[in-house]
This record gives structure tokens, C-alpha cells and sequence, in this order.
């Protein structure tokens, strides 16, 4: 199975549960991994047959930059079924991180994994 990622993409949006967090926007990263055929757009050298990650991004920048959420389980949830619905991609691994929310950890946040690996 081949991968496409985007590593590191941060996006500014509102997302937190205490009332400070409604009022303030917080910079959020994402790590993606998508499942995709790779042979295929290597033969042809065609960006056409690729997945493309400057698209994926700017769909997930506009998205998330525009979300509120409580949860960062819910704006994960949510970007996955972004990429597998608009993009047809079958396997996803989303790492949602935000940076300094916690005093003493450099991040927290959540890791899923959604749809069937490709062998
Ligand atoms: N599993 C989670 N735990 C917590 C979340 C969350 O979204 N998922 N959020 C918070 C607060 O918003 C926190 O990030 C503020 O520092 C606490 N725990």
C-alpha cells in the first residue's frame, strides 16, 4: 500500500470546552496519511492521476479554519470523513495535535484511523 501524507499543516481555528477557549482562536496541527495506488500517476507523471495534497490541504484549511468544535475527537472525526467522501480515499490515519494545551506537554490531541487498509 502507498501512502500520500501532509505532515505538520497548522490551521488557526476556535476549539476548546472552557469558556476562554469560545473566544480565542488556537493553532491546531494536523498529521495525514492517505492510502493510495502511486503506480499510477508515476507512469504517467500526470498531476490528473494523483491524490493530491495541495488540494486535500487548502479543503481541510478552508474547513477547519471555519469549524468551532468542543471536541478535538469531533473536528478529527469530521476531516476524515472530508478526505474519504470528497477525495474517495479509502484508509485514513488523522493525528489531530494541539500544541500547549496542556502545562507540561508539548501537545495533546487524538489519533484515528478510519476505512479499510488497502494489502
Ligand atoms: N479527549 C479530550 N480531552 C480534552 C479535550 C478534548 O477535546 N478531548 N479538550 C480539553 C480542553 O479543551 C483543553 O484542550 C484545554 O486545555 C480538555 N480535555
Amino acid at each position: 500500500m502507498d501512502i500520500v501524507f501532509i505532515e505538520d499543516l497548522r490551521i488557526d481555528t476556535v476549539i476548546g470546552i472552557y469558556d476562554w477557549e469560545r473566544r480565542v482562536r488556537q493553532t491546531l496541527s494536523l498529521d495525514i496519511e492517505m492510502a493510495f495506488d502511486n503506480t499510477v500517476p508515476a507512469a504517467s507523471d500526470d498531476i490528473k492521476d494523483t491524490l493530491n495534497y495541495k488540494e486535500v490541504s487548502k479543503r481541510l484549511i478552508t474547513y477547519v479554519s471555519e469549524s468551532s468544535f468542543g471536541l478535538v475527537e469531533t473536528l478529527a472525526e469530521r476531516c476524515v470523513g472530508i478526505i474519504r467522501e470528497e477525495f474517495g480515499v479509502a484508509w485514513v490515519r488523522l493525528k489531530l495535535s494541539k500544541p500547549g494545551a496542556v502545562r507540561g506537554a508539548k501537545a495533546v490531541g487524538v489519533c484515528i484511523e478510519r476505512g479499510k487498509r488497502p494489502g
